[in-house]
């Protein structure tokens, strides 16, 4: 039961990446929300990457469409950006229905959940954006409202209340989480259809890229966009923010198309690199390397030297280093791997770093 007590562990990544304080930041500032709408593909062929996913999705939503029945009920997991909120309302365009979009932190009561449940059309898909937040009554009125499409209704108060038997008609919920460990386990269990969201492959990005500059109406070359798309951490919603900026500085400083030279020069200026990395990616990487030999060293003092509060290091900057392998977590602290050095064209001393601290952790 450890979803019990987590259910305040308001994904982090949330709190610790305020939006519109990075432009590599993978939770949507401003700018983006009042672009994506413009940017979002309507359709599963529109749709890039996630084959897996497409093809599965494709075969649930062509079989209750070929059954004249509603489709299942599907949760998407995945990291801020990857595409859960594109893919809600592509299901209910596939269907050929209405969506009504809400969140978990918006349904503070069950009865927040009953009016919205009550007032669906037959076939509607129910979008619950971050479900992982949703409060606990809510939760339990939603387990039956998916099984038997009825909630009920608890009228009056205390020993006098009675619970009143609502039938619903038949919906699709599509839940998203950036979190489903958080999920407690009765309410996974009730989507018929899950789908992991993974990172993008550069190749896909690249597609993302062109697809975007094409609906901006922005000149970009197969190099550009490959550029852009190496900096971007795996996430279309960073693809389409670095191409907006790289967009700005092509306009302000060459006649509007983007080439490699560009991209690399105005994501330089934005201190970008090549691999996506950040002002603070670098700075914790260079702190673990110049300052600790390439550690181990504790969370804390890594912190200190960078002059950030440790939960930023450890979740904004941290989980991107790790899952590029450029930094690992060890019961002993943090530990620069060997293509950390490589990155930051650094040679690491003998008799220092991961060799010595973690033998043969990394082979070396
Ligand atoms: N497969 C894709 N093909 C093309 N563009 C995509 C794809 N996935 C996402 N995008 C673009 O990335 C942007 C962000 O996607 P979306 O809002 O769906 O992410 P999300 O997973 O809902 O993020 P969050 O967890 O922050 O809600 C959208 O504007 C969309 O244009
Ligand atoms: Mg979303």
């Amino acid at each position: 039961m450890n979803w019990d007590d987590t259910s305040d562990a308001t994904a982090p990544e949330r709190l610790a990446d305020p939006a519109g304080e990075r432009l590599v930041g993978s939770v949507a500032d401003r700018d983006d929300q009042a672009v994506e709408a413009a940017l979002r593909p309507r359709d599963l062929d529109e749709f890039i990457g996630q084959e897996k996913v497409r093809e599965q999705l494709d075969l649930v939503l062509k079989a209750a469409r070929a059954r004249g029945a509603t489709a299942d009920h599907v949760l998407l997991s995945g990291a801020p950006g990857l595409g859960k909120t594109t893919l809600s309302m592509i299901i209910a365009a596939e269907m050929g229905a209405p969506i009504r979009i809400t969140s978990g932190p918006a349904i503070q009561h069950a009865g927040d959940l009953a009016s919205i449940l009550s007032s669906l059309q037959e076939g509607e898909v129910l979008f619950l954006d971050e479900i992982h937040r949703m409060s606990r009554p809510a939760e339990e009125m939603l387990y039956m409202a998916m099984e038997d499409f009825r909630v009920d209704v608890i009228v009056g108060k205390g020993p006098g209340a009675t619970a009143i038997p609502l039938e619903l008609p038949p919906f699709t919920l599509v839940g998203a989480t950036t979190r489903a460990g958080l999920l407690p386990p009765p309410l996974r269990d009730r989507f018929g259809f899950t789908a992991h969201m993974e990172f993008y492959a550069p190749a896909e990005l690249e597609r993302v890229v062109h697809r975007s500059a094409r609906l901006l109406d922005v000149e970009i070359d197969t190099a550009g966009a490959a550029e852009i798309a190496g900096r971007s951490r795996g996430t279309p919603r960073i693809a389409n923010r670095l191409l907006r900026r790289v967009r700005d500085y092509a306009q302000v400083r060459a006649d509007g198309t983007i080439t490699r030279e560009i991209a690399a020069t105005a994501l330089g200026v934005y201190e970008v690199d090549a691999r996506g990395l950040d002002r603070l990616d670098r700075a914790v990487l260079e702190a673990l390397l110049k300052l600790f030999g390439g550690g181990p060293v504790g969370l804390s003092t890594l912190a200190v030297a960078v002059g950030e509060e440790r939960e930023t290091v450890e979740e904004v900057a941290e989980p991107f280093l790790v899952r590029e392998g450029l930094l690992a977590r060890t019961p002993r602290g943090r530990v620069a791997t060997p293509a950390a050095w490589a990155h930051l064209g650094m040679v690491p001393p003998r008799g220092a770093g991961p060799a010595a601290g973690q033998p043969g952790l990394f082979g070396t």
